[in-house]
Protein backbone atom coordinates (compact mmCIF):
# COMPACT_ATOMS: atom_id res chain seq x y z
CA UNK A 1 0.00 0.00 0.00
CA UNK A 2 1.03 3.88 -0.86
CA UNK A 3 2.25 5.68 2.49
CA UNK A 4 -0.51 8.12 1.05
CA UNK A 5 -2.97 5.51 0.64
CA UNK A 6 -2.34 4.23 4.19
CA UNK A 7 -1.80 7.60 5.77
CA UNK A 8 -5.94 8.34 4.09
CA UNK A 9 -7.19 5.10 5.28
CA UNK A 10 -5.98 5.89 8.79
CA UNK A 11 -7.11 9.43 9.11
CA UNK A 12 -10.32 8.32 7.63
CA UNK A 13 -10.53 5.63 10.75
CA UNK A 14 -9.81 8.01 13.00
CA UNK A 15 -12.19 10.75 12.42
CA UNK A 16 -14.61 7.60 12.56
CA UNK A 17 -13.60 7.07 16.16
CA UNK A 18 -13.40 10.18 16.92
CA UNK A 19 -16.84 11.03 15.83
CA UNK A 20 -18.20 8.35 17.51
CA UNK A 21 -16.38 8.68 21.29
CA UNK A 22 -17.57 12.72 20.93
CA UNK A 23 -21.46 11.20 20.23
CA UNK A 24 -21.52 8.56 22.25
CA UNK A 25 -20.45 10.69 25.34
CA UNK A 26 -23.10 13.63 24.21
CA UNK A 27 -20.93 16.31 23.07
CA UNK A 28 -22.89 16.84 20.52
CA UNK A 29 -26.12 15.17 19.25
CA UNK A 30 -28.76 14.45 16.38
CA UNK A 31 -26.88 15.43 13.28
CA UNK A 32 -24.82 18.15 14.60
CA UNK A 33 -21.30 18.98 13.99
CA UNK A 34 -18.48 18.61 12.08
CA UNK A 35 -15.18 17.39 11.59
CA UNK A 36 -12.12 17.66 9.01
CA UNK A 37 -8.90 16.38 8.76
CA UNK A 38 -5.60 17.77 6.46
CA UNK A 39 -3.78 14.77 4.63
CA UNK A 40 -0.09 15.68 3.94
CA UNK A 41 -0.54 16.38 0.56
CA UNK A 42 -3.04 19.51 1.35
CA UNK A 43 -6.20 16.96 0.13
CA UNK A 44 -9.32 17.52 3.43
CA UNK A 45 -11.76 14.95 4.41
CA UNK A 46 -14.84 15.86 6.24
CA UNK A 47 -17.94 14.98 7.38
CA UNK A 48 -20.46 14.94 5.38
CA UNK A 49 -24.06 17.29 5.95
CA UNK A 50 -26.68 15.84 7.94
CA UNK A 51 -24.73 12.90 9.01
CA UNK A 52 -24.65 11.80 12.71
CA UNK A 53 -20.84 12.25 14.54
CA UNK A 54 -21.22 8.87 15.91
CA UNK A 55 -22.53 6.31 13.00
CA UNK A 56 -19.78 7.81 10.10
CA UNK A 57 -18.53 5.61 8.03
CA UNK A 58 -14.80 5.79 6.46
CA UNK A 59 -15.51 5.43 2.87
CA UNK A 60 -18.17 8.36 2.96
CA UNK A 61 -16.38 11.31 3.91
CA UNK A 62 -15.75 13.95 1.32
CA UNK A 63 -12.71 14.68 0.71
CA UNK A 64 -11.46 18.59 -0.97
CA UNK A 65 -8.43 18.72 -3.05
CA UNK A 66 -5.48 21.32 -1.74
CA UNK A 67 -7.11 23.86 -3.95
CA UNK A 68 -10.85 23.34 -2.04
CA UNK A 69 -12.37 21.24 -4.55
CA UNK A 70 -14.83 18.42 -3.68
CA UNK A 71 -13.35 15.02 -5.49
CA UNK A 72 -15.83 12.70 -4.00
CA UNK A 73 -17.08 11.52 -0.97
CA UNK A 74 -20.67 12.23 -0.04
CA UNK A 75 -22.31 15.83 0.33
CA UNK A 76 -19.91 17.61 2.40
CA UNK A 77 -20.89 19.44 5.81
CA UNK A 78 -22.53 22.67 5.16
CA UNK A 79 -20.02 24.58 6.99
CA UNK A 80 -17.14 23.28 4.51
CA UNK A 81 -16.01 26.94 4.10
CA UNK A 82 -15.73 27.31 7.84
CA UNK A 83 -13.39 24.59 8.14
CA UNK A 84 -11.05 25.56 5.14
CA UNK A 85 -11.03 29.34 6.21
CA UNK A 86 -9.33 27.75 9.20
CA UNK A 87 -6.90 25.94 7.32
CA UNK A 88 -6.41 28.48 5.21
CA UNK A 89 -5.38 30.98 8.48
CA UNK A 90 -3.76 28.12 10.13
CA UNK A 91 -1.02 26.48 7.60
CA UNK A 92 0.25 24.39 10.57
CA UNK A 93 -3.21 22.62 11.70
CA UNK A 94 -4.13 19.21 10.47
CA UNK A 95 -7.94 18.83 12.38
CA UNK A 96 -10.73 20.73 13.01
CA UNK A 97 -13.57 20.03 15.41
CA UNK A 98 -16.91 22.07 15.85
CA UNK A 99 -19.61 20.64 17.94
CA UNK A 100 -22.49 21.62 19.76
CA UNK A 101 -21.61 20.68 23.27
CA UNK A 102 -23.95 22.16 25.66
CA UNK A 103 -21.88 23.74 28.23
CA UNK A 104 -19.79 25.14 25.43
CA UNK A 105 -23.39 26.38 23.36
CA UNK A 106 -25.11 27.61 27.05
CA UNK A 107 -21.88 30.51 27.74
CA UNK A 108 -21.98 31.63 23.77
CA UNK A 109 -26.20 32.29 24.77
CA UNK A 110 -24.91 34.68 28.03
CA UNK A 111 -25.36 38.25 27.76
CA UNK A 112 -22.26 40.59 29.00
CA UNK A 113 -20.06 37.55 28.13
CA UNK A 114 -16.07 39.72 26.80
CA UNK A 115 -16.28 38.92 23.36
CA UNK A 116 -12.62 39.27 23.04
CA UNK A 117 -12.00 36.33 25.39
CA UNK A 118 -15.17 34.45 26.94
CA UNK A 119 -13.96 32.16 29.37
CA UNK A 120 -11.82 32.84 32.45
CA UNK A 121 -8.33 30.41 33.17
CA UNK A 122 -9.83 28.28 35.96
CA UNK A 123 -7.85 25.55 35.39
CA UNK A 124 -4.14 25.02 33.74
CA UNK A 125 -5.08 22.60 31.20
CA UNK A 126 -7.84 24.73 29.81
CA UNK A 127 -4.83 27.78 29.63
CA UNK A 128 -2.54 25.09 28.03
CA UNK A 129 -4.90 23.53 25.33
CA UNK A 130 -7.39 26.46 24.30
CA UNK A 131 -5.66 29.63 26.25
CA UNK A 132 -7.77 32.02 25.24
CA UNK A 133 -11.31 32.38 23.14
CA UNK A 134 -13.11 35.02 21.05
CA UNK A 135 -16.85 35.26 20.37
CA UNK A 136 -17.79 35.36 16.86
CA UNK A 137 -20.68 37.07 16.33
CA UNK A 138 -23.85 34.90 15.17
CA UNK A 139 -24.58 34.44 11.14
CA UNK A 140 -26.99 31.26 10.44
CA UNK A 141 -25.23 28.05 10.33
CA UNK A 142 -23.49 27.34 6.81
CA UNK A 143 -23.60 30.97 5.67
CA UNK A 144 -20.65 32.33 3.57
CA UNK A 145 -20.55 35.21 6.18
CA UNK A 146 -19.85 32.73 9.49
CA UNK A 147 -17.03 31.39 7.65
CA UNK A 148 -15.37 34.97 7.26
CA UNK A 149 -16.31 36.23 10.70
CA UNK A 150 -14.19 32.97 12.05
CA UNK A 151 -11.49 33.56 8.92
CA UNK A 152 -10.91 36.92 10.66
CA UNK A 153 -10.07 35.13 14.56
CA UNK A 154 -8.35 32.43 12.84
CA UNK A 155 -4.46 33.97 12.83
CA UNK A 156 -4.83 34.46 16.37
CA UNK A 157 -7.17 31.91 17.88
CA UNK A 158 -6.84 27.99 16.93
CA UNK A 159 -10.32 28.12 18.94
CA UNK A 160 -13.45 30.20 18.55
CA UNK A 161 -16.95 30.13 19.86
CA UNK A 162 -19.82 30.87 17.46
CA UNK A 163 -22.88 33.13 19.48
CA UNK A 164 -25.62 30.61 20.05
CA UNK A 165 -24.54 27.90 18.17
CA UNK A 166 -21.05 26.19 19.39
CA UNK A 167 -17.16 25.95 19.51
CA UNK A 168 -15.06 25.43 16.56
CA UNK A 169 -11.00 24.22 17.14
CA UNK A 170 -8.38 23.54 15.12
CA UNK A 171 -5.36 20.94 16.10
CA UNK A 172 -1.92 20.18 14.77
CA UNK A 173 -3.48 16.91 14.69
CA UNK A 174 -7.09 15.27 14.84
CA UNK A 175 -6.02 13.88 19.14
CA UNK A 176 -5.37 18.09 19.75
CA UNK A 177 -8.21 19.43 18.03
CA UNK A 178 -10.61 17.10 20.31
CA UNK A 179 -8.46 17.27 23.36
CA UNK A 180 -9.20 21.00 23.28
CA UNK A 181 -12.57 20.70 22.71
CA UNK A 182 -12.88 18.85 25.22
CA UNK A 183 -11.11 21.04 27.53
CA UNK A 184 -13.48 23.89 26.37
CA UNK A 185 -16.25 22.26 26.86
CA UNK A 186 -15.38 20.82 30.48
CA UNK A 187 -14.91 23.99 31.32
CA UNK A 188 -17.65 26.32 29.88
CA UNK A 189 -19.37 23.23 32.59
CA UNK A 190 -17.33 24.77 35.76
CA UNK A 191 -17.64 28.29 34.66
CA UNK A 192 -21.91 27.53 34.78
CA UNK A 193 -21.28 25.61 38.28
CA UNK A 194 -19.11 28.25 39.52
CA UNK A 195 -21.80 31.01 38.85
CA UNK A 196 -22.75 33.15 41.93
CA UNK A 197 -19.83 31.56 43.56
CA UNK A 198 -16.76 33.59 44.43
CA UNK A 199 -13.66 32.07 42.44
CA UNK A 200 -9.70 32.10 42.20
CA UNK A 201 -8.66 31.75 38.71
CA UNK A 202 -5.27 31.70 37.67
CA UNK A 203 -3.32 34.76 38.10
CA UNK A 204 -1.36 36.23 35.40
CA UNK A 205 1.68 34.93 36.50
CA UNK A 206 0.49 31.73 36.88
CA UNK A 207 -1.07 31.63 33.16
CA UNK A 208 2.67 32.66 31.75
CA UNK A 209 4.45 29.82 33.56
CA UNK A 210 1.86 27.53 31.46
CA UNK A 211 3.78 29.10 28.28
O1 LIG B 1 -23.23 21.72 13.06
C1 LIG B 1 -23.71 21.81 11.94
C2 LIG B 1 -23.93 23.14 11.29
O2 LIG B 1 -23.31 24.15 12.01
C3 LIG B 1 -24.08 20.57 11.22
O3 LIG B 1 -24.14 20.79 9.83
P1 LIG B 1 -23.77 19.65 8.81
O4 LIG B 1 -24.73 18.49 9.07
O5 LIG B 1 -23.96 20.24 7.44
O6 LIG B 1 -22.33 19.23 9.10
ZN1 LIG C 1 -22.97 23.75 14.03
Amino acid sequence: MSALLSETTKLRDQIVSVGKSLFDRGLTFGSTGNISARLSNGEILMTPTNASLGSLEPGRLSRFSAEGVHIDGDKPTKEAFLHQCMYCKRTQSGAVVHLHSTHSVAVSILANIDPEDVLPPLTAYYVMRVGSLPLVPYYPPGDKALAEAVAARAEKSHAVLLANHGPVVAGKTLLDAQYATEELEETAKLYLLLHGHRTRPLTPEQRRALG
